[in-house]
């Protein structure tokens, strides 16, 4: 679905973030990149959708080819990758129904997005905005909404584009353990029946081992860890934090949810 080749990422003082690194994910898989600060997780995720240009190596989609072989391919690229963020990049004084809203922008023009958008796009706003549990809510501004609600409205942007791709950011990064595993629930639950490709930082090992089928430890710009939960033991954490005390702490919540069967083979380190 969406591949990289040898993506290098030097930022400007020559630092290099990320080290030549290749990776494939497959179509609706549920990837979580684990890492310490400053690992590259965030590179990563902004190269796959082209916020990152690579100094070295390519971003291929099935779907559009190397993402940066021209502008309307990146555009499109774009408009069929849904963001979700840490602090989630609302609109605090605009509605929850005008946040989603935003998600249908790349599916017109610059032009006509200055415009009302048509009604099919409300709906599509109205449907997402159902499928986080918060049409009652559509009409409230988010800044009087919760944390968690906050980043519900932010999945529901994300969904409302339609993506083939959702990227996350430390999307529950400030939410409490029972939130954040509610939140980090419903986007795998959506995901998984739209048949989305996720890739989403996390900081948390308990939700990496709770919620993907695939994890992949990143410690100094480089690749030391790449397969299923299950195989995610004390030495490749201490391969991934540098150290067994380094490691985030377990998130000590029941509504954490209980591993599953992992859907995905383990992909070569
Ligand atoms: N725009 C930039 N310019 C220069 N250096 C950068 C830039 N963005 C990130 N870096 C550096 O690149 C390295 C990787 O950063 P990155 O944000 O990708 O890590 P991360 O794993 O996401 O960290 P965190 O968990 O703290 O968000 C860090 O050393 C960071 O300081």
């Amino acid at each position: 679905m969406l591949s990289i080749y040898d993506l290098q990422v030097t930022y400007p003082g020559r630092l290099t973030a990320l080290n030549p690194t290749s990776l494939t994910f497959d179509q609706g898989e549920f990837s979580v990149l684990l890492g310490p600060s400053g690992a590259g997780k965030s590179t990563l995720l902004r190269c796959l959708n082209g916020l990152v240009r690579p100094t070295n190596g390519q971003v291929v989609s099935t779907a559009h080819g190397d993402i940066h072989s021209g502008s309307v391919t990146l555009r499109r690229h774009r408009a069929a990758t849904g963001m979700v963020f840490q602090h989630h990049h609302l609109i605090g004084r605009l509605t929850a129904l005008a946040n989603v809203l935003v998600g249908r922008l790349g599916h017109h023009s610059a032009l006509r997005s200055l415009l009302p958008l048509p009604l099919a796009d409300r709906r599509i706003a109205l449907e997402a905005l159902e499928r986080v549990g918060l049409l009652d809510r559509a009409l409230t501004r988010v800044d009087q909404l919760s944390g968690g609600q906050q980043q519900r409205v932010g999945i529901a942007r994300a969904v409302a584009q339609q993506p083939r791709l959702i990227l996350a950011d430390e999307p529950v990064a400030s939410l409490d353990p029972a939130t954040a595993a509610r939140v980090l629930d419903l986007l795998r639950t959506i995901c998984k029946a739209d048949g989305i490709t996720a890739v989403v930082s996390l900081h948390q090992v308990d939700l990496a081992r709770g919620f993907a089928d695939r994890v992949i430890g990143l410690q100094a710009g480089a690749v030391v860890f790449d397969g299923t939960p299950d195989q995610l033991c004390e030495a490749s954490l201490e391969r991934i934090y540098g150290s067994r005390t380094d490691a985030p702490r377990a998130v000590e919540d029941e509504r954490v949810r209980p591993r599953r069967e992992p859907s995905y083979a383990a992909q070569p380190a």
